[in-house]
């Protein structure tokens, strides 16, 4: 009798981050299809992000000297010289004692720095009546405060989110270098198992779970998956489909037969793929124990437990990263949802839910949330983030080292 030799879930993380390699092959992509997709060559930006001063609100450019000392009950005048049109070029300069109105992403005119919101101000023919001092920069995007000309955006093997693709849009960049998708190749073995859309099941059949549970995970990790259908448990039939499937494939997906019954062939199928052959045969974990992992000429190879509750966990833990391996991802895996201790105090005000970008990173064996701050017209404050923390409408805020709960953005 043949018993498993079980590794550890860490060991197994250990062998996959040795054995397996990138495709590596890259393609050009159009950045409508780029998604999911893991960039090939880092991206550096050609020009400023945004190209002008823009206001963050609907308001009056002003110089914010000017409005200091103005209050609800000691407002402050200046007079209207005139409109920002939204779309076009602020030409006209502001002087000193002048507010110039303009839209929310309007252009700042030149010599205004602020901008004052118009619920605190009231234009009467033509004199604006301040009722708050603002300081330098307030209400204001910078020219290049999103990006910078000639930064690094982003780099090589940075899987692309929609926020990655917004920021490159804002660059106008419409083709990104990838690594070309993997292509999953998905057999599921066993006399029993019949196609999920059989609609009258003989005694002893199970309809097949597997193929969709898996493939749609492989799906929403950018993977294209090939469907080699069901295999009886004939070492012959199976050995040969398994050959093909293979050949067509980055990666083989087995299902069943993976434990050690008389007609549990998966681990003899895939030793006669190629060398090395399994790495992985057994890991001290529940459900899943019997999960086969294998290289066989460079290509990997699972062999999932049959169990569907099995095979859906088990691909999720370490087919996910041998998939991210694959595609030539670099960046380390964050958890999807965590409890994660703040890095600052963050206030917020009771009545209003705030939800603050954050990014995440491990310290002494515990997951930490460092706020992103920056203005909601800032794309490269979600593309720096990790995930988002929910501060809800009866809270004031959130202590330093507060436990929250990130939700992350994938
Ligand atoms: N003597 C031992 N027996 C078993 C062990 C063991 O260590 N020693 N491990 C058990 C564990 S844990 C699991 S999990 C299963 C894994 O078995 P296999 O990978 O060989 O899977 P099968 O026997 O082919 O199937 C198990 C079970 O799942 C159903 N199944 C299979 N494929 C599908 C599918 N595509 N869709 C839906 N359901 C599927 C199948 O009908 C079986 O009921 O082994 C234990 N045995
Ligand atoms: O522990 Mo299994 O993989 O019976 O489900």
């Amino acid at each position: 009798m043949q018993f498993f030799k079980v590794k550890t879930v860490e060991e197994t993380f250990a062998l996959i981050q040795e054995k397996i390699a990138k495709v590596g092959e890259v393609s050009v992509c159009a950045l409508e299809e780029a998604l999911h997709c893991v960039l090939a060559e880092p991206v550096a930006a050609g020009e400023n992000v945004p190209a002008f001063d823009r206001s963050t609100v609907d308001g009056y450019a002003v110089v914010a000297k000017d409005t200091y000392g103005s209050s609800e009950s000691m407002p402050g005048f200046l007079t209207v010289s005139g409109e920002v049109k939204m779309g076009e070029a602020a030409t006209t300069p502001l002087s000193r004692g002048e507010a110039i109105y303009v839209p929310t992403g309007g252009m700042l005119p030149p010599g205004s720095d602020s901008v004052l919101m118009i619920e605190h101000c009231e234009e009467i023919s033509g004199l604006l009546n301040t009722y708050k001092q603002i300081a330098p920069g307030e209400n204001v995007i910078r020219a290049g405060e999103d990006i910078k000309a000639g930064e690094i955006l982003l780099e090589a093997g940075t899987k692309l989110r929609p926020q990655e693709i917004g920021a490159l849009a804002s660059l106008g960049i419409s083709k990104v270098s990838v690594y070309r998708p993997i292509k999953a190749a998905y057999l599921s073995t066993g006399d029993e198992i019949v196609p999920y859309d059989t609609e009258k099941l003989e005694i002893g059949q199970i309809r097949d779970i597997n193929y969709l549970t898996v493939s749609g995970l492989a799906r929403e990790w950018g993977v294209e998956v090939i469907y080699g259908g069901i295999t009886t448990d004939d070492y012959d039939v199976f050995a040969s489909k398994a050959r093909e499937l293979y050949e067509q494939a980055d990666i083989l997906i087995l299902s069943g037969g993976s434990s050690v019954g008389a007609k549990d062939y998966t681990t003899e199928v895939i030793q006669s793929l190629g060398d090395p052959g399994v790495f992985v045969h057994g890991i001290s974990i529940k459900p899943g124990k019997p999960t086969i992992l294998a290289v066989a000429e460079g290509k990997p190879v699972i062999g999932l437990p049959g169990h569907p509750a099995s095979a859906m966990i088990i691909f999720r833990l370490f087919g996910e990263k041998i998939i991210k391996k694959l595609q030539g991802e670099q960046a380390q895996p964050k958890p999807e949802r965590v409890f994660a201790r703040m890095t600052k105090n963050i206030a917020s005000s009771p009545g209003r839910s705030d939800y603050i970008r954050v990014r995440l990173f491990m310290k002494e064996g515990e997951w930490w949330a460092e706020p992103i701050i920056g203005k909601s017209g800032l794309i490269t404050t979600l593309v720096k983030s990790d995930g988002i923390v929910e501060i809800s409408s009866e809270k004031e805020g959130i202590s330093q080292g507060e436990y929250v709960p990130v939700l992350a953005s994938k």
